[in-house]
């Protein structure tokens, strides 16, 4: 008696042919694998009884080796055997279940489990994750690039640039002068990487040069491409909130898109104060991990963007439910999206972009030659835009034997000083 069409016995090489799984697909391997092309990157791959895998990554920059040893000590062996379709059920295990809840270590490794997870689901019911979550809100997914420069005009320069390869949204950093390495201005064209040695780079900071001098660069900004392009600025938690209300208040005039990280977000309420004193939209998250570091921004609409990721927040399983909460209040989502967070992460987050109701837009820096080898994708990039394949699972991949050519080489974030000596926020 042939297998019915869709039993699990009728499983074909990529997973597809197992629609309505009706057994257990039981989990039999969960490796981590640590590769550094050009930067290092954690992976976990876990692999089922009926040939079907999925990958999930689990980068944490500067922290990676953290995340390897919760994941090979702590989870991988919980997962032996489980039913890899049991999503949610693994997801509140591997919450709950720790006792100690939250933290950037525990939630990538729960995310990493989450897309992996999701990804097998996919690839089992030969469905693309977007067709999983509700089916595409939208067919392209807007992005923003990094345009960077040590000046103000090599910074208008690299906007133009940005603008020429198709972006509507371009994030502008420039350099403050007297400061040698301020935030975000990176070495080279389109790749940024600021974990750039094995202990932290001190850089100097100077709140008061840097109030005065980033308006003149939006000033300049609008002059020579007016008012069309979005424009995005990360002020990446330098500022006390009396600062950010006055840098947001001074940037009005040049209708910025965003205003990222304007201050420290651990004490939520600081932003009242931001918030009372300024029109210009704000975006937190990319550090939070869980709904309850933005439950209270949310829902007091203190911000406009949630900037959380599926890398960072505990998978698309804890992503849906802090952008659900967020669509109850307006809150659009901004997902944070830089080299450091993987192929795998990006790809996800494409599907997750391209199904949730209240998108707000992707950040989108390239990751290098290299990298992209190492994790083969179906999303594709297009005049300022990111379209998801249609492959089951998340359409990412990772080259197991290229991986292991790049070996881990330990990097660190850099750490910032005020010119007083006083260790602040980089
Ligand atoms: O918004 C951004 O892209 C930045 O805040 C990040 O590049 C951040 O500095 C890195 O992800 C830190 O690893
Ligand atoms: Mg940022």
């Amino acid at each position: 008696m042939p297998a019915a069409d869709g039993d699990a016995r009728t499983v074909r090489a990529d997973g597809s042919g197992l629609v309505g799984v009706a057994s257990p697909l039981l989990i039999t391997a969960a490796r981590v694998i640590v590769t550094c092309p050009g930067r290092n990157f954690v992976t976990l791959k876990i692999e089922t009884d009926q040939g079907v895998y999925g990958i999930g990554d689990a980068t944490l920059n500067g922290r990676e080796m953290a995340v390897v040893a919760y994941l090979n000590d702590h989870v991988c062996p919980l997962l032996i055997g489980r039913d890899a379709r049991r999503i949610e059920d693994t997801w509140q295990l591997l919450y709950r279940g720790s006792y100690w809840r939250r933290g950037p270590v525990t939630m990538r490794a729960i995310a990493a489990v989450d897309v992996a997870l999701w990804d097998i689901k996919g690839k089992a019911l030969g469905a693309p994750l977007h067709e999983l979550l509700g089916g595409r809100s939208r067919d392209r997914v807007m992005v923003y690039g990094h345009a960077n420069g040590a000046d103000i005009e090599e910074t208008v320069d690299a906007v133009g640039r940005y603008i020429d390869l198709g972006y509507q949204a371009i994030r502008a950093q420039t350099g403050v002068p007297g400061l040698t390495n301020a935030y975000g201005v990176g070495r080279g064209e389109m790749h940024y990487e600021p974990a750039d040695a094995s202990l932290p780079t001190e850089t100097v900071w100077d709140t008061r040069r840097y109030l005065t001098h980033v308006p003149k660069l939006f000033q300049r900004l609008r002059d020579t491409y007016g008012p069309e392009p979005r424009l995005l600025h990360d002020g990446h938690h330098r500022m006390t909130p009396q600062e950010a209300a006055r840098l947001g208040k001074s940037l009005e005039p040049y209708d910025l898109f965003w205003l990222e990280d304007a201050t420290p977000a651990e004490n939520q309420e600081a932003f009242r104060l931001v918030r009372q004193h300024t029109t210009t939209p704000l975006a937190v998250g990319e550090v939070f991990n869980t709904i309850w570091d933005c439950k209270d921004l949310i829902q007091e609409q203190l911000i406009d963007y949630i900037r959380t990721t599926i890398v960072g927040a505990g998978g698309l399983t804890h992503l849906r439910r802090i952008a659900d909460f967020a669509a109850v209040w307006g809150v659009r989502t901004g997902c944070h999206g830089a080299t450091d967070l993987s192929p795998v992460t990006l790809g996800a987050a494409v599907h997750f972009d391209a199904w949730v109701p209240n998108f707000g837009i992707q950040e989108y820096m390239r990751h290098t030659e290299a990298t992209d080898a190492v994790f083969p994708h179906d999303y594709r990039f297009g005049a300022g835009f990111l379209i998801p394949g249609d492959r089951p699972g998340h359409g990412v991949d990772i080259d197991e034997a290229l991986a292991a050519r790049y070996p881990y080489d330990p990097r660190q974030l850099p750490i910032a000083r005020l010119t007083d000596g006083t260790l602040w926020n980089w």
